[in-house]
């Protein structure tokens, strides 16, 4: 197991593919670890180096006291790809962690060459929603929330799956600090104004079932910045590359070619 020591966070990360591969690097969503990229990965061009982590609160990250704000979420990218040397990478987020990549590309375009906006927005529900999530967790437990978190998280037809099982389960094993931390960084983000002063290749994905951030309030976001490209996987939840990781793989492999990231067989 790899744990990056950044003080006052250790993060738990995973390098696979290529050691000497361009970079691109993978951030979960709320509720989940790097697992959600594990049926993408394998099906991405050969030649690059895929670095994921589990955000703060998350998987085997350590769990500092909630809550935290979105600054703290950007530093320990920043901070997590300095500790990697990395620079120039492709930036893949998807929701909480697609708050995190826009919020990294405004503070260190230096570490990031073009982003992958998946299943997110530059501002994601209200403060109030947060907060009543939060005062779920701290009055009933995580459990409380999963029957909603399945119904964002996945459409009808993956509901009907046994891997739905194994995804909830995965929510469950989620730090409780954690994920109410997380909560309190999306409920203090409005991403608007920064990220329509963005100026390099973006490309959104959506999936056309996703409860929690619709295509439309995915392409409001991608809208904002110059030449994005907008991709909606069909039969897709909140959690697309989970859910239809082939189509991920398609429009995020054609991206990296497109961008000209460079990488060997496709
Ligand atoms: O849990 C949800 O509502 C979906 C979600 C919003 C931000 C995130 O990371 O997941």
């Amino acid at each position: 197991m790899q744990i990056a020591d950044l003080g006052n966070v250790q993060l738990h990360y995973r390098i696979d593919g290529d050691s000497d591969g361009a970079p691109v690097v993978f951030a979960n969503a709320l509720g989940t670890d790097l697992h959600i990229w594990d049926a993408v990965l394998p099906l991405l061009p050969e030649g690059l180096r895929f670095i994921r982590y589990d955000t703060r609160g998350h998987g085997r990250s350590s769990v500092p006291a909630a809550p935290y704000s979105m600054g703290a979420l950007v530093r320990d990218a920043e901070m997590l790809l300095d500790h990697l040397n990395v620079r120039d990478c492709v930036f893949v987020g998807l929701s909480l962690g697609g708050m995190i990549a826009q919020g990294l590309a405004v503070k260190r375009l230096d570490q990031v060459r073009a982003l992958v906006l998946s299943n997110t927005a530059a501002k994601i529900g209200t403060a109030k929603m947060w907060q009543e999530r939060v005062d779920a967790i701290n009055s009933n437990g995580i459990a409380s929330l999963a029957e909603a978190e399945m119904g964002r998280w996945f459409s009808p037809n993956f509901r009907a799956r046994p891997e739905l099982a194994l995804w909830r389960s995965r929510l469950l094993q989620q730090p409780e600090a954690g994920y109410a931390g997380c909560c309190a960084a999306i409920a203090g983000t409005d991403f608007y104004t920064p990220t329509s002063g963005l100026r390099l290749p973006v490309l959104g994905i959506a999936g056309d079932r996703d409860a929690a951030t619709p295509p439309d309030l995915v392409r409001e976001t991608i809208e904002l910045v110059p030449g994005a490209q907008f991709q909606l996987i069909r039969k897709a939840g909140h959690l697309a590359c989970v859910e239809q990781p082939e189509a991920f793989a398609k429009v995020l492999g054609a991206f990296i070619h497109d961008i000209g990231h460079p990488s060997g067989t496709a």
